[in-house]
């Protein structure tokens, strides 16, 4: 195994990192986890077992949204006369030409700023791209792999560390052999063919040269566990600064922010009158009935719901006729709403909303802490496309830290939804989470049942965590929701 310091031994610096948020603009600070992916890149021969390198590199370091960007879809595509010779093995797809390096640059580039990209899927047995396209939104962790992975200095820039799988040429051959007869529709005679006029000449010649781009080489493929070990804990090592910077800056953003309650315009509380405390001590008390509770927290989301849609100014006048030629100066709405949904607590709305507006288009966003960090990670998003302007309302019951809220404000703001047309709907808010959300969004609108205080919750908790003195009765009650169960 080779190594070099460039790769392996870089730790980012936490603490002069995060000296240096603290100077720029308050609305700036909050970077989102996945607008900075960790690129790893796995070059090597074909055959050499990259993909297999890749798949256990993925299953180990159990990342959500770690995602594999297979060079092979980069091939380009073929005229019709190219096409015959690649049918009959006589194509070189070998050589740096073969491969759309400038678009490869383009979608590696887009992921690294966190945008959603489209690639195109690759068929070998067509030797052409397909229609069907893979969407990647979000990735945490990227791995580049293909046989010039680290071949273009433009990928190589972009990338956190370097591989290059190192396997004997011969060995190579066998398993490439294997593997093209069987999943790739080749036969033996022309594979054989394939490999001694085009893939082997060029595997000395473009491609054993990028070895010495690598900051890691694994000798052996996938049967050297001891250097893909290395890796993974590097890795994972990696992952875990960058995570805790994230969390140091999220918590950063909640301390010494001069926030009015009072005086802010975009924040609507419920107003405190007996009828609405007479509904909060049947939600909160311990002792509430499941049926009670359901019954209850509907009662409490119809008034949110109501209040988020009170917010609205995007109406225009309309000439209303009624009976006996009386014309009443009416309102249309301009902008249509759409729901999106937190799962799961977001979901508890879900029925007051369908009653406000019986066809609201629908999207839903699954956002978890992680259980060690408590960072948040983005699992599922699916958003209804939208090419005009829209009004949404972000549904979540219960926010505690607010990191999971940012997540899911900032990717309906990554879909080009403005600040100024997004209203959160929340029953339960902490003011350290309120703080946070007006710090990073301040054009947002957010609607509240209940302010809590450090009084009723203990905001020591590891951001979206819970501790013993949050509000597990809530999360009990919201699981009762979905599963029937106290
Ligand atoms: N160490 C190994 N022992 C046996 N078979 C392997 C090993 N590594 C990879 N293979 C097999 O060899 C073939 C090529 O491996 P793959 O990971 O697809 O290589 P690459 O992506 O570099 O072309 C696959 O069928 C894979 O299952
Ligand atoms: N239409 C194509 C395109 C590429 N190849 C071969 O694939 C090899 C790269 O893929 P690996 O997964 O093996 O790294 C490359 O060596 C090309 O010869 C092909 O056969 N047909």
């Amino acid at each position: 195994m080779k190594m070099s310091s460039r790769g392996l031994d870089s730790t980012t610096d936490s603490t002069s990192q995060f000296a240096t948020i603290e100077k720029t603009e308050p609305s700036k600070r909050y970077t989102p986890p996945w607008t900075k992916p960790y690129i790893i890149g796995i070059g090597g021969f074909s055959g050499s077992g990259k993909t297999s390198i890749s798949q256990k590199i993925i299953l180990e370091l159990n990342q959500p949204w770690t995602v594999l960007l297979l060079c092979d879809n980069f091939y380009k595509a073929l005229t019709e006369e190219e096409r015959k010779l690649a049918l009959a093995s006589q194509y070189d797809f070998d050589c740096p030409a073969a491969m759309d390096l400038e678009l490869l640059v383009e979608k590696l580039d887009s992921l690294k700023r966190g945008k959603k990209t489209e690639i195109q899927i690759y068929s070998f047995s067509e030797h052409n791209r397909t229609e069907k396209l893979f969407t990647i939104y979000g990735a945490n962790v990227i791995i580049l792999e293909g046989i010039m992975a680290l071949y273009d200095q433009r990928l190589l820039d972009m990338m956190d560390i370097k591989v290059f799988v190192d396997t004997d040429l011969d060995v190579c051959l066998a398993r490439r052999l294997t593997r093209d007869i069987l999943y790739r529709g080749r036969d033996l005679v022309g594979a054989l063919q394939q490999w001694e006029r085009f893939v082997k000449p060029n595997a000395v010649k473009h491609i054993y040269p990028t070895i010495r781009n690598a900051d890691l080489v694994i000798p052996r493929g996938l049967d050297n566990t001891t250097a893909i070990d290395l890796l993974i804990q590097h890795v994972k090592k990696q992952l875990a600064v960058k995570s805790k910077l994230h969390i140091q800056r999220l918590e950063a953003l909640g301390h010494n922010f001069q926030f009015n309650v009072q005086s802010c315009k975009n924040l609507h509380i419920l107003p405190s009158t007996p009828h609405t405390r007479g509904i909060h001590s049947i939600i909160l008390s311990k002792k509430t009935e499941r049926t009670d509770f359901i019954f209850y927290f509907d009662r409490m989301s119809n008034l949110l719901i109501e209040m988020a849609l009170d917010t609205l100014t995007n109406y225009t006048s309309v000439d209303i006729r009624c009976i006996k030629d009386y014309t009443y100066k009416g309102l249309k709405q301009t902008l249509e709403v759409i729901a999106v949904s937190v799962i799961r607590s977001g979901d508890c709305f879900m029925n007051s909303m369908k009653k406000s507006i019986p066809d609201i288009p629908i999207g839903k966003l699954l956002i978890q802490s992680d259980a060690s960090t408590g960072e948040p990670h983005l699992h599922t998003e699916s958003l209804p496309k939208r090419e005009h302007l829209a009004k949404y309302i972000l549904l979540d019951a219960q926010m505690i830290g607010g990191a999971g809220a940012i997540m899911a404000i900032q990717v309906l703001i990554d879909h080009k939804v403005k600040q100024e047309d997004i209203i959160l709907v929340c029953y339960l808010l902490s003011e350290i989470a309120m703080r946070r959300l007006f710090r990073v969004f301040p054009e947002i609108t957010v609607v509240v049942g209940k302010l809590s205080n450090s009084e009723e919750v203990d905001t020591t908790y590891n951001m979206e965590g819970f501790k013993d003195s949050d509000w597990p009765f809530l999360n009990r009650f919201i699981d009762s929701l979905y599963f029937g169960t106290d």
